[in-house]
């Protein structure tokens, strides 16, 4: 069994205990102010983007344990706003990343940019649970899914109003991401079933992303000179987790990476 199996059975069995009846949880899903356009934000469509930057919160990692105790995940999240974030992600997973639901509905509440429900999704329901909880992007992991999976649970987000990020880390789940109409493809280069980080699997995919999605390099940021690495090998947008979780001005750091990032974009578009 691999870490993805054993994440994902812990997910399947939370999910149980919390679930509501389906009418419920839609009904509280269509009741939410209408979901922001993430992939505007991320710069899609635009010829002169800069670097974006999603900052994630999050407190713990099966690979490297307690991260940050993050008391206030909405004070944080303000200090990325501050600091210039397009996209905020909030891991609502429990067991592994002490994430939870009240982690996203507190900074739903406190921040205007839009909000990535960060999870394993493997089931309808946390769809229409992400929505309910003013999530307007959702995370698809290609490596957790099949195509029927990716394609339906896809259709099901943008119904909604909601954008997708589909995580791959190989050529041929690029193509199912393709295949499946994402918009927003990132690229995580920690393979999700043993853990291991290698930072050149983003270069080595990058060209493979259609044009007119999003490309999105995901982790392995510890400093500047991986902002620069990941934005001249073709990132567009970056998913930060701990170097921003960890250091003591979120605000500063990020800015450095937007800065950092935009120059090595503008280097290799000239
Ligand atoms: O903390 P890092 O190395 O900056 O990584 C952030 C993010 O990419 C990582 O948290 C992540 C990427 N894909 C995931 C899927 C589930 C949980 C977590 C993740």
């Amino acid at each position: 069994m691999t870490v993805l199996d054993d994440i994902i059975e812990g997910v399947r069995e939370d999910l149980q205990a919390r679930r509501l009846p389906q009418r419920d949880i839609e009904s509280a899903a269509r009741a939410a102010a209408p979901a922001r356009d993430a992939w505007l934000a991320l710069g899609g469509g635009e010829a002169d983007p800069g670097l974006r930057v999603i900052a994630e919160i999050k407190r713990r990692s099966p690979s490297k344990g307690d991260l940050a105790g993050i008391v206030d995940p909405a004070a944080l999240a303000e200090e990325y706003v501050a600091g210039g974030a397009s996209v905020i992600s909030v891991l609502t997973e429990q067991r592994r990343f002490k994430g939870s639901l009240a982690d996203l509905d507190a900074v739903r509440a406190r921040v205007d940019v839009p909000l990535l429900r960060k999870d394993f999704t493997v089931d309808e329901y946390q769809i229409w649970e992400a929505r309910a909880h003013g999530a307007d992007l959702i995370l698809l992991i290609a490596a957790a899914l099949d195509d029927a999976q990716l394609k339906g649970f896809s259709e099901l987000a943008h119904e909604l109003g909601m954008n997708v990020l589909l995580e791959t880390h190989t050529r041929e789940e690029i193509d199912r991401a393709a295949a499946a109409g994402a918009r927003i493809i990132g690229v995580n280069v920690r393979n999700l079933k043993t853990l291991d980080v290698d930072r050149s699997v983003f270069g080595g995919l990058a060209a493979s992303i259609p044009a007119g999605a999003v490309a999105v390099a995901e982790s392995g940021v510890r400093g500047v000179e991986d902002v620069t690495h990941y934005a001249s090998q073709g990132a567009q947008a970056l998913l930060v987790g701990e170097a921003l979780v960890r250091t003591e001005d979120p605000r500063g750091l990020l800015r450095e990476f937007r800065d950092a990032g935009s120059a090595a974009m503008a280097t290799r578009l000239a």
